[in-house]
Formats: C-alpha cells, sequence, structure tokens
C-alpha cells in the first residue's frame, strides 16, 4: 500500500520547469530515495509535497486523502514531517529546546499513532550524543551532530511519513553511514516511511527499498535499490557510480 501517492505532478518556478510529470508511489512502510543531479528537481519534489510551493498539475494523496495545494501548516497533523536541507536550528537555542519544537507538532496527532519517538527520552535514546548535550546551544554542535538534531525534532512531531532533504551533505562518510543506518533501523522497527533526496546515490540505496531517479524534472527509472546498486549499466548511466 503507498501511503503517499504522486500523480503527474508539475511544479513550474516562472518560465524553469522543475517537476515534469512525476509520478511516485512511496509505499507504507520502506524508504523510497529519490536521486539525481544537481538541478533535477529532488528538492522541489519535497517542497511541494509538503505544501511549501504550488503545482501547477498533478495530485498528491496521502494516506488515501488528496492533500494537493494544502497549506503547509496543516502537514504535520497530517502525519508528515518534512526535513529541509540545511539543517535549520534555532542557534541559540539548547538542544532540548529544540527538541520540544518538535514536540508541539505531536499535539494535534492521535494519540495511538504507531511513533518511535514519543518523548525527550526516546530522542536521547536513539541518538545518545544530543542526550549528553542536551543543555548545550544548538549552534555548538557538529553538522552530523546538527543532523540528528533535525531528524530527532521531526520524529517528535510523531510523523508516519518523515521527508529527508539531503541529510548526508557535507558529512564524513562514518557521520553519513551512522546517520542512514538509524533511520534504517527506525524504519524496520516502527513502520516509519521515508522520502528521501539524495545526491549520494550510493549511500541512499544501502538503506533504501526503491530508488526513483530524476532529470531535469521528469522520471527516468524507478527500480528496486538492489536492482539499482547491481546493474553497472543503470548505475554508470544514471547514478554516476
Ligand atoms: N525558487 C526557485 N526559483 C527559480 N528556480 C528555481 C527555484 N528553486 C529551484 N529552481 C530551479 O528548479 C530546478 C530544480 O531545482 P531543485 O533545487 O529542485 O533541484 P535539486 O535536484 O534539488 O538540486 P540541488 O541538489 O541543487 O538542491 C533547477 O533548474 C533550479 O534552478
Amino acid at each position: 500500500m503507498s501511503v503517499l501517492e504522486i500523480k503527474n505532478l508539475t511544479t513550474t518556478y516562472g518560465p524553469v520547469k522543475a517537476l515534469d510529470s512525476v509520478d511516485v508511489a512511496v509505499e507504507t512502510g520502506q524508504i523510497t530515495a529519490v536521486l539525481g543531479a544537481n538541478g533535477a528537481g529532488k528538492t522541489s519534489l519535497l517542497r511541494t509535497v509538503s505544501g511549501l510551493v504550488k503545482p501547477t498539475a498533478g495530485t498528491i494523496t496521502l494516506d488515501g486523502t488528496d492533500i494537493t495545494g494544502k497549506p503547509t501548516e496543516s502537514m504535520v497533523h497530517r502525519g508528515m514531517a518534512h526535513v529541509p536541507e540545511g539543517r535549520g536550528v534555532i542557534a541559540e537555542l539548547t538542544i532540548e529546546e529544540n527538541l520540544r519544537l518538535g514536540m508541539r507538532g505531536a499535539a494535534k496527532r492521535p494519540t495511538d499513532t504507531p511513533a518511535p519517538v514519543r518523548t525527550l527520552d526516546d530522542a536521547y535514546q536513539l541518538f545518545p550524543v544530543l542526550g549528553d548535550r542536551r543543555n548545550a546551544q544548538a549552534h555548538t554542535l557538529s553538522g552530523g551532530e546538527r543532523q540528528m538534531l533535525v531528524i530527532a525534532r521531526a520524529l517528535l512531531a510523531r510523523p508516519t511519513l518523515l521527508l529527508l532533504d539531503e541529510p548526508s551533505l557535507g558529512l564524513a562518510p562514518r557521520i553519513v553511514a551512522q546517520i542512514f543506518n538509524l533511520v534504517r533501523a527506525l524504519v524496520n522497527d516502527s513502520g516509519l516511511t521515508v522520502l528521501l533526496v539524495e545526491q549520494n546515490a550510493r549511500s541512499a540505496l544501502s538503506i533504501a527499498h526503491t530508488g526513483v531517479v530524476l532529470n531535469l524534472g521528469k522520471v527516468v527509472v524507478t527500480e528496486s535499490a538492489e536492482v539499482l546498486q547491481n546493474d553497472a549499466t543503470l548505475r554508470h548511466s544514471y547514478l554516476g557510480f
């Protein structure tokens, strides 16, 4: 079953067609990786799905409800959490204060929503480094720790669908592996669904179930991660590794 169905989605910025008739189905309890070069339209896809940008055509269905063009503020209540590119934290607030902002999003979620991270303690158990530094200001964190903080904050809103935009950007391979393995474990253990946008195709496919490759706003390949990883022609043609 698909938790998210994107059909014929087109998004334009003036004369630029960032997305051109995009179809993506995100299966429940799986990680779907959206891959592609700079400017392929990956960020535009997440921004359109989360309502930050209005599409010019197409539909987005979340859990069977048409959410196309709905305000972005309503998405958290509908069970979607978006972790944008750039690891935006409130620098002068402590780690714990930043996390509490995520908990506010959970207030309007049904209390019986299955969620792997419901309390601050759950977040600290998942990311012990955040617990150790809970009273430190967020600007003191490293890039990897910041990425953990924004993921933990998003999870505290109890989403069923997590949108992750380029979590690996600028991080050392060891830290990327640590964060990605945690995301995969969460999905395996809790049934969370993840739509992951990445330029780092190799790392993304190591945890994803399905890969979707965008090029100039169009879907050029949709395949299981296993096939994409093992098919040298597909890899060389579309993923550059
Ligand atoms: N706010 C904007 N105004 C005008 N054009 C934009 C805007 N945002 C993106 N674009 C253009 O839309 C296209 C898709 O960009 P998008 O950022 O979605 O790609 P991307 O695959 O996420 O790339 P990146 O990895 O650089 O973020 C590009 O041609 C980009 O220049």
